[in-house]
């Protein structure tokens, strides 16, 4: 056998192993694996999966994609990849709910990504989910988005084909996914994710190229210098705020990008409630989320783990939005003591002394070395012997594995792309 054959046999093994695991852990707690038409959420959708779950699908998910990449005409492929909404999940160690499943590799595929926020800008997942059962005929969604009604057909359609939506003789109904992005009735902000990544971050990545050959930008790694920077003319010693702060008419993208850092900080976060012992932790230990914007990551510890305690520390306009959102969802929280917030900028100054951890979701990605070592220095001051410095971001190393020829290959069973397409968008949008 050829090493490719080899090489096909042992994806599909990976496959059907992790997909035996994803089913025998719906089993486990008494579920099917939900089907895709369903508009139901799934109790285990609102759950951090296991880590076994986690790595199943990341294993899903990446073999996969390098299947397809293997056996598909390379032609129909390629246009496939760039031309289309990819239907495949992103499971990298997400529960399903999580809309980034179908969502966040689209960043570059623009045709569907464009017609994907044009159902979400005309809020069509929201006016299906008042007729959830039968879903609504065209002429009927047509009169609630304005969209004329043989142009809408084809964008359902289309949307339909690639597993948003079901259809039925011009009968549009949400599914499993179209549900999760109706804006005007979920908390979760996955689709203020994808119309940002659409908009602002579509824009910046079609100066990318630009930006890597202008003599002007190509050796630097100053912010100003970025694809985001010229896409959007932001002056030199402003940052990204500039767009939003100053610049005129630009609120909707205020919003975009408020609620959708959140939506895909929160789809990153993975198994991370199982991925540490923090039941080991003991009564009353204390963890600090620095840079933890409005505590988001603290809050399904704080569902799960009566022992610990939680002080969120950001800026301070940041740390007033944390306040408030704990207060209106979760104010025993705040009266029992068990949330605190502090102001912190984590380069001028140490979070709060002594604490048992100091834990860092998604802080490091999109700063350089130097930044690193000045927040971890900062931290470090703060830190006594009992105390533990947790980092939760993206690891790349782990995805390539050496071959026994000494060649690279891509690790399956590890490879975590939305870190690569992570440090991608990092390098667009900051320069770092
Ligand atoms: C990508 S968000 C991650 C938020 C949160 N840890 C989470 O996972 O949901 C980065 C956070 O770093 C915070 N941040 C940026 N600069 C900061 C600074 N100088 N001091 C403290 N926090 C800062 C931002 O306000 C933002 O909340």
């Amino acid at each position: 056998m050829g090493l490719v054959e080899t090489r096909l046999d042992t994806l599909l093994a990976h496959i059907t192993s992790a997909v035996s695991t994803i089913k025998s852990e719906y089993a486990q707690k008494g579920f099917l694996v939900p089907l895709l038409n369903s508009t139901d959420i799934h109790p285990m959708d609102l759950e951090d999966p296991s880590l076994a779950m986690a790595d199943s699908m990341k294993t899903v998910d990446t073999a996969c994609q390098e299947l397809l990449a293997t056996v598909i005409n390379p032609y129909r492929h390629m246009v496939d990849k760039c031309l289309t909404l990819r239907s495949i999940p992103m499971t990298y160690c997400l529960p399903i709910f999580h809309p980034d499943n179908p969502v966040v590799h689209l960043l570059m595929k623009v045709i569907g990504h464009r017609a994907l926020c044009a159902a979400i800008d005309a809020k069509i997942p929201s006016y299906l989910q008042e007729n959830v059962e039968n879903g609504l005929d065209v002429k009927t969604l047509s009169a609630k988005t304005g969209i004329e009604h043989r142009k809408l057909s084809r964008l359902m359609r289309y949307l339909t084909t690639k597993h948003f939506f079901c259809e039925g003789n011009d009968v549009f109904a949400n599914n499993r996914y179209s549900m999760l992005l109706d804006v005007e009735n979920l908390p979760n902000h996955i689709a203020w994710g994808i119309s940002w990544c659409n908009e602002e971050g579509l824009a910046a990545i079609s100066k990318f190229s630009e930006t890597l050959h202008d003599p002007a930008s190509s050796l630097s790694y100053s912010p100003w210098t970025c694809a985001m920077a010229r896409a959007f003319d932001i002056p030199e010693g402003e940052d990204l705020y500039w767009m939003f702060a100053k610049s005129p008419g630009r609120e909707l993208v205020l919003k975009r990008f408020g609620k959708g850092i959140m939506g895909l900080s929160e789809s990153v976060g993975g198994s991370y409630t199982s991925a540490y012992p923090w039941d080991s932790l003991g009564p009353d230990a204390i963890m600090v989320d620095v840079g933890g914007g409005i505590g988001q990551a603290c809050i399904k510890l704080y569902c799960r783990f009566p022992n610990l305690r939680f002080i969120i520390q950001d800026l301070p306009g940041i740390v007033d939005k944390a306040r408030g959102h704990w207060g209106s969802n979760y104010p025993e929280a705040i009266d029992s003591g068990r949330v605190s917030f502090k102001a912190l900028d984590f380069f001028k100054e140490s979070p709060l002394e002594a604490t048992h951890i100091y834990y860092h979701r998604l802080i490091t990605h999109n700063w350089g070395d130097d930044e690193c070592v000045q927040i971890f220095t900062n931290v470090r001051k703060a830190m006594r012997k009992h105390s533990k410095l947790l980092i939760h971001d993206f690891v790349l190393d782990e995805g390539f594995m050496q071959t026994h020829e000494g060649s690279s290959i891509i690790n399956p069973l590890a490879l975590n792309k939305f870190g690569f397409a992570d440090d991608i968008l990092m390098m667009v949008i900051l320069n770092t």
